[in-house]
């Protein structure tokens, strides 16, 4: 990849250089464009949020970028290399990992094994060894277990770990969800909606991990937000999308002061 000027964001954090570029990306389901024409980057070690009204395709860009769908036109560039059409199971080899908009853990299983589950990208070994439970399986069982209740320290679910997620209030769950993410040690990561149905307290503590993730591991994040204040807080730059184009694209200062923007998301209710 070319090196690239590095961009200094207002508040005086420098982030990299391109990670992600999606170039002229158009979507449809039959007679719907979902997305048209849009092109964006994100840079390496910066929080970008995609906001805009309802039904105006984030959702969609979101599992253009994680692989659930590809795009009818366009290309997705992924550290300086084309991405060819993929499965999502693919690209999360790739170092691409999510959360969902409704909360997709196991309600069954404890804290400790939903987080487990989102290592399975990084277990090499195959099934006849972990079978015979060979060595080679059980270091890397113990290098796996080690990564994941560092994770666990980290976002504070230590006291949780054995508990059953089914038993969890819905911030805690949010907050299990964001550690099997990690789990796959990302580079990229994709949040949708992490605050939806959260309250005030709840919100400031996921806002709070996702700033240390963001700093401790210099993870890029990308997440879509409906919650303004926390998307002008968190985010380096910002994407708006309405009815599926793009209509504002800068950090926060300069989007929420874009006209376009105001008379078609921000308006006066969420200034
Ligand atoms: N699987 C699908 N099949 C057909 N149409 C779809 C599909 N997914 C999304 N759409 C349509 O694409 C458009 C964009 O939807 P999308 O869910 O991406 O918007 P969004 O900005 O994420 O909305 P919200 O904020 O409500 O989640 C909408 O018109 C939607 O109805």
């Amino acid at each position: 990849m070319n090196a690239q000027a590095p961009f200094v964001t207002p508040d005086g954090r420098t982030i990299g250089d391109v990670l992600m570029d999606m170039r002229n990306i158009t979507l449809r389901f039959g007679g719907v464009e979902a997305i048209k024409d849009i092109s964006f980057d994100i840079r390496e070690g910066e929080i970008r949020a995609i906001i805009g009204p309802n039904g105006a395709g984030k959702s969609s860009m979101l599992n253009v970028i994680s692989g659930f769908y590809n795009p009818q036109e366009g290309e997705v560039w992924f550290r300086g290399a084309k991405r060819p059409p993929m499965k999502p199971y693919q690209v999360a080899r790739l170092g691409i990992a999510r959360t969902f908009q409704n909360i997709a853990l196991f309600e069954g299983m404890s804290v400790l094994d939903n987080v487990m589950t989102g290592r399975l990208t990084h277990m090499k070994t195959g099934m006849f060894s972990q079978a015979l439970w060979m060595g080679k399986a059980e270091r890397e069982e113990v290098q796996n277990r080690e990564f994941v209740e560092n994770i666990i320290d980290f976002l504070e679910i230590q006291a949780i770990r054995k508990t059953p997620v089914g038993r969890l209030p819905y911030g805690l769950k949010k907050r299990v969800e964001l550690a099997r993410a990690l789990a796959a040690e990302p580079k990229l990561l994709l949040l949708d909606e992490p605050m939806a149905g959260m309250n005030v307290e709840e919100k400031e503590d996921m806002s709070r991990f996702i700033l240390d993730v963001n700093d401790e591991f210099g993870t890029t994040i990308a997440l879509i937000e409906h919650d303004m204040g926390v998307v002008m807080d968190l985010s380096d730059r910002v994407v708006v999308m309405d009815y599926g184009r793009k209509i504002g694209d800068g950090t926060p200062d300069e989007v929420r002061n874009n006209e376009q923007v105001i008379d078609a998301y921000l308006g006066v209710a969420h200034d």
